[in-house]
């Protein structure tokens, strides 16, 4: 198969190394990758990943074009660009895979989960899409580090396909129908994480205090919170307590940038200045600060529907609160337990 990822960020670039076990693989670059691909073409590693790509061409941005006739596309870019780069590929997809990473939520003016935003604009496509969730931190796989994920579609034979032809020894791929429930987790993971890490930040403030059963206490009421958001926008519970939901809830908070800004912030750091420090570090893209307000606001829509109600989600208040009214991290926690 030809497989094209479009956008050169951590993941995308990432991937490049276990497709193309069994793919030709080109890599082609948004506006936002250009020095990285100058790099890349060097034959330098990828600076977020560590590694060199996999790759049999990489493509400028003026090349869209001549990625777009692959028999899997995936959109690689960060929850802000899924959107613009469907719109620049829409009127050129014949009936490809198309497969998307991004882990957000998208805003319009409804809080959706991107592959319900690709279905408003191109309802032929459900089947076409599928999703990747699950623990798969960019630079393990990159260095073929034990990794398993979701892939999640509508479509029998887009699971066939990803199974078959992207699946390695190290890269496991387990398959799920349930596609919503998939999007909706990964995205609040990001959110949840935050919250989660504080405690690493707390720790260290305190000095020589280890906190292990505050941790306890908040992955339990995450994993709580990501349930009752998940069942009430249509996805299903087991999908929370599995690699999409508890796996990668772990991954993120430990070693993910979602869990180093919940560091920063419970060290101290105000949102703004945490934010700061990790452009400063260029990890890439913090997915779970965009999407806690989104996520608030899909809770919110989903209570007046009379799906939950929001005295079930204080910790993603808490969240909120920390990262949009200028609350500190510990002063939440300890209002919560
Ligand atoms: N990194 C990881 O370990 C993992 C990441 N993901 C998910 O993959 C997605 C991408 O993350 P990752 O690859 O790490 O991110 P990076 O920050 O490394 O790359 C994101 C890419 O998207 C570009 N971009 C940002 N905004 C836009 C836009 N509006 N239009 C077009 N392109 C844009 C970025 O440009 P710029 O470089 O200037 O920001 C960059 O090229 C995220 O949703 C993340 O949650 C999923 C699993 C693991
Ligand atoms: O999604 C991830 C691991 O599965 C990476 O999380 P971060 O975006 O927080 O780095």
């Amino acid at each position: 198969m030809k497989v094209a990822i479009l956008g050169a960020g951590a993941m995308g670039s990432a991937l490049t190394i276990p497709y193309s076990e069994k793919n030709e693989v080109v890599l082609w670059g948004t506006e936002y990758d250009v020095p990285i691909l100058e790099k890349i073409r060097r034959g330098e590693k990828h600076p977020r990943i560590d590694e060199r790509v996999a790759v049999n061409d990489i493509l400028n941005p003026d090349e869209l074009d001549k990625a777009l006739n692959a028999d899997i596309l995936v959109i690689a870019v960060s929850t802000e660009g899924v959107m613009p780069i469907f719109e620049q590929i829409s009127d050129s997809l014949k009936d490809q895979v198309i497969i998307t990473l991004a882990k957000g939520f998208i805003d319009e003016g409804e809080i959706l989960t991107i592959p319900q935003a690709i279905w408003h604009e191109r309802k032929d496509l459900k089947r076409n899409i599928a999703a990747i969730t699950g623990p798969s931190i960019a630079k393990e796989v990159a260095k073929k580090l034990p990794t398993h994920v979701v892939y999640s579609s509508l479509g029998d034979r887009t699971l066939k396909v990803v199974k078959e032809y992207l699946e390695t020894d190290y890269y496991r791929i387990s398959l799920t129908h349930d596609i919503v429930g998939c999007e909706t987790a990964s995205a609040l993971k990001n959110v949840y994480s935050i919250a989660i890490a504080w405690i690493r930040g707390i720790e260290s403030r305190k000095g020589n205090v280890t906190m292990n059963n505050l941790k306890g206490i908040i992955v339990t009421q995450a994993l709580r919170e990501i349930g009752t958001l998940v069942r009430a926008n249509g996805g299903k519970t087991e999908t929370v307590y599995d690699l999409t939901g508890i796996g990668d809830l772990i991954a993120t908070f430990r070693g993910g940038r979602n869990g180093m800004l919940g560091e920063l912030l419970g060290k101290g750091y105000d949102i703004d200045s945490a934010l700061k420090e990790l452009e400063r570090r260029g990890v890439g893209v913090v997915e779970g600060y965009v999407n806690a307000e989104r996520a608030y606001r899909l809770a919110e829509t989903l209570d007046h529907k009379g799906k939950l109600k929001m005295e079930e989600l204080p910790l993603l208040e808490g969240i909120n609160d920390v990262l949009y009214n200028g609350k500190d991290a510990e002063e939440v926690i300890h209002d919560l337990f």
